[in-house]
């Protein structure tokens, strides 16, 4: 097996979904870790490797494959001992590709960049209330895949839970997933949670960022 390289920082949670991959399939890697709030991520060298300078970047055998569903569909296919995280039938990966680019297209940009793009770049802590309405909007969506699943994409574990449970708990510091309303989601983080390997790949992580994102002290506007 070719040398693995994960290029990122554990405060992002496409990194993490990533890191739940490999840690899924036992696959030996090495870490190493890029400073984005230092824009290291714009380096010379970085940016060779991944001219769209976005972490996780993973090296194969000085092949670079960036985003993070790219990278946890391209190591199930290659290293996985079978293909339950990223079914070949057509139909069911259908399906974990839908839930993918809901994660890329509409969780991750219009959910989550959405509100921390602003306070990052310019630290405007009010943030608009379309922004909210946005989160809501995609809790409602995340709650109907759950319905009768214990998994988003079904009765299995998936990538695309990998990918969701990052940034829906992400989301979850901006707006609290209310447990009534939101019971199927509360439950599969719960179930995500408890996996073996998900505390040493992504919960000190999830941990590192609402700490990081409570420092701003963000209200919605009415
Ligand atoms: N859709 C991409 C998102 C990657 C992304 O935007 N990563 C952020 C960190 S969460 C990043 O690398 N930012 C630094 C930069 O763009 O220079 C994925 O899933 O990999």
């Amino acid at each position: 097996m070719s040398k693995l390289i994960l290029y990122g920082t554990e405060a992002s949670p496409p990194v993490r979904a990533a890191k739940l991959t490999l840690a899924a399939l036992g696959i030996p890697y090495e870490y190493v870790k890029i400073n984005t709030l230092a824009k290291e991520t714009l380096s010379p060298e970085f940016l060779r490797k991944n001219p769209q300078h976005t972490v996780p970047t993973l090296e194969d055998d000085g092949h670079f494959i960036w985003d993070s569903h790219a990278i946890s569909a391209y190591l199930v296919s290659k290293y996985g001992q079978s293909d339950t995280l990223y079914p070949k039938d057509l139909l069911q990966r259908a399906v974990v590709d839908q839930r993918l680019h809901f994660e890329s297209g509409v969780v991750f940009v219009n959910g989550l960049r959405g509100i921390t793009k602003p306070l990052f770049a310019t630290g405007q802590t009010t943030i608009p209330k379309e922004r909210y309405d946005a989160v809501i909007e995609i809790y409602d969506f995340v709650e109907t895949f759950l319905t009768g699943h214990d998994f988003i994409a079904g009765d299995q574990l998936t990538i695309a839970d990998f990918s969701l449970i990052t940034s829906i708990t992400a989301l979850a510091v901006f707006v609290v997933i209310d447990p009534v309303k939101y019971a199927n989601i509360t439950a599969w983080i719960k179930r995500i949670e408890e996996l073996p390997y998900y505390e040493e790949a992504c919960g000190k992580g999830a941990r590192d960022l609402v700490t990081l994102l409570k420092k701003f002290n963000f209200t919605f506007s009415t």
